[in-house]
């Protein structure tokens, strides 16, 4: 699991090591580690290191401290590097060892910011060591001319030093101008803000540089579920599981209008190994899908009375359709887990609880956010994320699952889940559908598994979110092999599920139905 933070949490951390004296070694640690990034990147890229042009942009706090150090770490192995100082003043020490190293230095000025970018824009490497954590506020004045200017022509390689300047560590989000990078280098513990959007996108590959301050970190921010999680919380049937102990979900999705929506949620659920689909719905929808799916059992009852561990409510619905909608708001008000996508969204009340989980894209996220009195287009929430997401949560006392490049998860406790496992061929229609119904299949399967979350540090109030996360990196991980870079339909995503399933349960031991089977065997 990685977990990230907010500035001010790592600075918090920090403190107890800065006020025993071991700032300037806190400082060596994270520069060293950036110097040997850039130098690793190099050797990937299969770039020479000697001779090889660097320059590093810097600004008066610690941040452009790290970047003076680092580039004079670089200047020892023979690369040109030249420093251009934003600010009246620069770290004393590290300047003084970047200009022992050789380094050259230029002061910024509105007039030469021209000069100075194309400069850069030429370079082989450039550092953004402009602003840290301590920022306020974004880039400004011929700092923020020259990152503009350098957008326009980028560098070969562009490295962040702890955070692209200009975006908030804490939230991800940018005020003015700020730096794409191919690569962030982060210290102490990654920043929540860079694994959020819109920060994921100018942070590139990002890489954490312990320090020292690791004991010190509170409860994160932030997590990210990696393979190895998924390989610990996906269930494995037991050697005596049946269709029913395995979970059952039952689905009201699809409409006359939409009726593929409901076959690719079902297709979803499928995949992700549930014992049983019921579906309710139309007529013609349920034709439909047992022609699709004839694995999915159809049925004309009312939520109250079709047995299941879980629900999938509103992919593809149609509002005027009252019967299905009463099925949404039944199913929501039934205390099961339950995934509420698309048309469900609007036709739900206002307040809810932590085991529905909501499905909206950025777009449907600010409708929802509009009718609780949050102002928030789609263009607020997209330039917000982790804002939009906490809020909805808040606000609904639901989990709320933002879909987009970067997947967040915001539980209406405390954890927070980014996943980023995708590919942007995700972007397709259905594809939402299909992760709908993979959420549906992991509530109905483990939703009522609270050892199994509590095993694995994860506060069993809070496991509808982990649940989330977990389908949204199935689905990711998905659809990132089911494309491997071409054109994917959402079918397509849902096909590809057991494959990654089978690929991550393998980093696990934890097979229960091989160790029955074996233990069987012994007696
Ligand atoms: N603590 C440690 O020991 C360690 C910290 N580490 C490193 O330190 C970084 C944090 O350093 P930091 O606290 O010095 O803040 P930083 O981000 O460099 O800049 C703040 C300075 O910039 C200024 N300023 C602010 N906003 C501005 C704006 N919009 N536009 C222009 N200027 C602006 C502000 O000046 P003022 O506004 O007060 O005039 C202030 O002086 C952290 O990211 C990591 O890289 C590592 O070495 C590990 C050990
Ligand atoms: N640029 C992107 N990169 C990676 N994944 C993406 C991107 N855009 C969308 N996705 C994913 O694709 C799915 C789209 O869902 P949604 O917008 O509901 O589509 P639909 O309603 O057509 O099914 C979500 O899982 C989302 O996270
Ligand atoms: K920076």
């Amino acid at each position: 699991m990685i977990s990230a933070y907010t500035g001010t949490q790592i600075r918090e951390a920090e403190k107890p090591l800065l006020d025993s004296g071991m700032g300037a070694v806190l400082m060596q640690r994270a520069a060293y580690g950036l110097a040997h990034a850039v130098v690793s990147e190099l050797r990937t890229r299969g770039s020479r290191l000697y001779g090889c042009s660097v320059v590093v942009l810097t600004g008066k706090g610690n941040n452009g401290g790290d970047g003076l150090f680092a580039a004079a770490h670089l200047a020892g192995r023979g690369m040109r590097t030249t420093a251009v100082l934003a600010a009246d003043s620069a770290h004393p020490d590290a300047l003084a060892a970047f200009e022992r190293a050789g380094g050259r230095v230029v002061h910024l000025t509105e007039a030469n910011a021209p000069d100075l970018a194309a400069q850069a824009g030429r370079a082989d490497v450039v550092i953004d060591a402009l602003l840290g954590t301590g920022a306020q506020g974004g880039l400004r004045g011929s700092a923020a001319a020259l990152v503009s200017l350098l957008a326009e022509r980028p560098p070969r390689l562009a490295v962040a030093c702890d955070v692209p300047s200009g975006l908030n560590s804490d939230t991800g989000e940018t005020a003015g101008p700020v730096l794409f990078a191919d690569l962030t280098v982060t210290f102490g513990g990654a920043k929540a803000g860079l694994l959020a959007d819109p920060g994921a996108d100018y942070a590139g590959t990002v890489h954490v540089v312990p320090i020292g301050i690791e004991d010190g970190l509170p409860w994160p921010a932030l997590r990210r579920l990696e393979p190895s999680d998924l390989a610990t919380l996906l269930p494995s049937p037991s050697r005596r599981s049946h269709k029913y102990s395995r979970g059952v979900l039952g689905v009201v999705a699809g409409s006359t209008a939409y009726p593929g929506a409901a076959v690719l949620a079902c297709r979803g659920a499928l995949a992700a190994g549930v014992g049983m689909v019921r579906y309710l719905g139309p007529p013609d929808v349920a034709d439909l899908i047992r022609q699709s799916c004839p694995e999915v059992v159809c049925s004309t009852g009312t939520v109250a009375d079709t047995h299941v561990q879980a629900w999938l409510v509103g992919s593809g619905m149609d509002g005027a359709d009252d019967e299905q909608m009463q099925h949404v708001r039944d199913a929501a008000d039934s205390g099961l887990p339950t995934v509420a996508d698309a048309g469900a969204l609007p036709a739900l009340p206002d307040v809810l609880a932590p085991q529905v989980v909501l499905t909206p894209h950025a777009g449907e996220l600010a409708t929802l956010l509009q009718r609780l009195g949050a102002g928030m287009d789609r263009e607020a929430v997209e330039a917000a994320t982790l804002a939009a997401a906490r809020q909805a949560a808040g606000l609904t006392e639901a989990t709320v699952l933002l879909k987009g490049a970067t997947t967040l998860v915001a539980s209406p406790y405390q954890d927070f889940y980014s996943q980023s496992d995708g590919t942007p061929w995700l972007a397709t229609a259905g594809s939402g559908d299909v992760l709908a119904g993979v959420i549906g299949a992991l509530l109905a399967q483990v939703g009522s598994d609270v050892g199994r979350f509590r095993a694995a540090g994860i506060d069993p109030d809070e496991r509808w979110a982990a649940i989330a996360a977990m389908a949204a990196s199935l689905h990711a991980r998905a659809g990132a092999a089911a494309s491997n870079g071409a054109p994917l339909t959402a079918g397509r995503v849902a096909e590809a599920i057991p494959g990654i399933w089978d690929k991550v349960s393998a980093l696990s031991n934890q097979r229960p139905w091989e160790r029955n089977s074996r233990s069987h065997r012994l007696r």
